[in-house]
């Protein structure tokens, strides 16, 4: 008989996710209830019930993995056209990173308007992305890795853009990256949904 061990913390029911607004509407931090004892911990990242009682994507079809050598490398902002805007649940599997979103729906009350979160693989939380959001993130450590949940599939011919210093968007970013692709470095300036 192995080691009996025993919960640091009685806890009724399940291990819930608890969903947190950001200034985009829809964008929500994703923060676990975490069951603590002598053997680790146990969390749930997501549930489809959770997320449909508040209007989130429940049905994700691909996932990614990011690997980021360096501090200060920038991927984004990315995003899918029409008719395969993407709802992106994305955490922190190693590291840390400022993950952003930015609204670029016109009927959006948050049009233009960006939210971050810190993604920390130590907290393990993530960040819902709904579709018709730009996403992109800067790492704050060496050797980040993120990992993503995608609701629709990826779209080659559907993939857009917009910069990360765009001031349509002016992007408070800890600091100025040190990485990132040309393709990232020569978005043009964002003109309007159309673009
Ligand atoms: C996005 C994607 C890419 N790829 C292929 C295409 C390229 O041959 C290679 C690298 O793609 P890319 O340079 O676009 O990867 P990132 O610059 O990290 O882009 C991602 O970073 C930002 C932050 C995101 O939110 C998206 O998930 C995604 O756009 O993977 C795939 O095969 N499937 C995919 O879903």
């Amino acid at each position: 008989m192995g080691r009996t061990v025993r919960r640091t913390r009685a806890r009724p029911g399940d291990p819930a996710v608890k969903l947190i607004p950001t200034a985009v509407s829809g964008a929500m931090g994703v923060e676990v209830d975490a069951h603590a004892d002598e053997r680790g911990l146990f969390a749930r990242t997501f549930c489809a019930e959770a997320f449909g009682a508040h209007g989130l994507a429940t049905q994700f079809v691909q996932c990614n993995t990011s690997h980021n050598r360096l501090r200060g490398t920038l991927r984004g902002m990315h995003y899918q056209a029409a008719p395969k805007e993407e709802a992106k649940l994305v955490r922190a599997t190693r590291g840390r990173a400022f993950d952003v979103a930015i609204d670029l729906r016109p009927a959006s009350i948050s049009y233009l308007q960006w939210a971050a979160v810190e993604l920390d693989s130590e907290r393990r939380n993530a960040f819902y992305i709904p579709p018709g959001c730009a996403h992109g993130f800067l790492t704050l450590t060496d050797e980040c890795e993120l990992f993503y949940m995608m609701s629709e599939s990826h779209a080659p011919d559907l993939a857009r853009g917009v910069r990360w210093d765009d001031p349509a968007f002016a992007i408070d970013w800890p600091f100025p990256p040190l990485v990132m692709s040309e393709r990232d470095a020569m978005y043009e300036d964002y003109k309007g949904a159309s673009s």
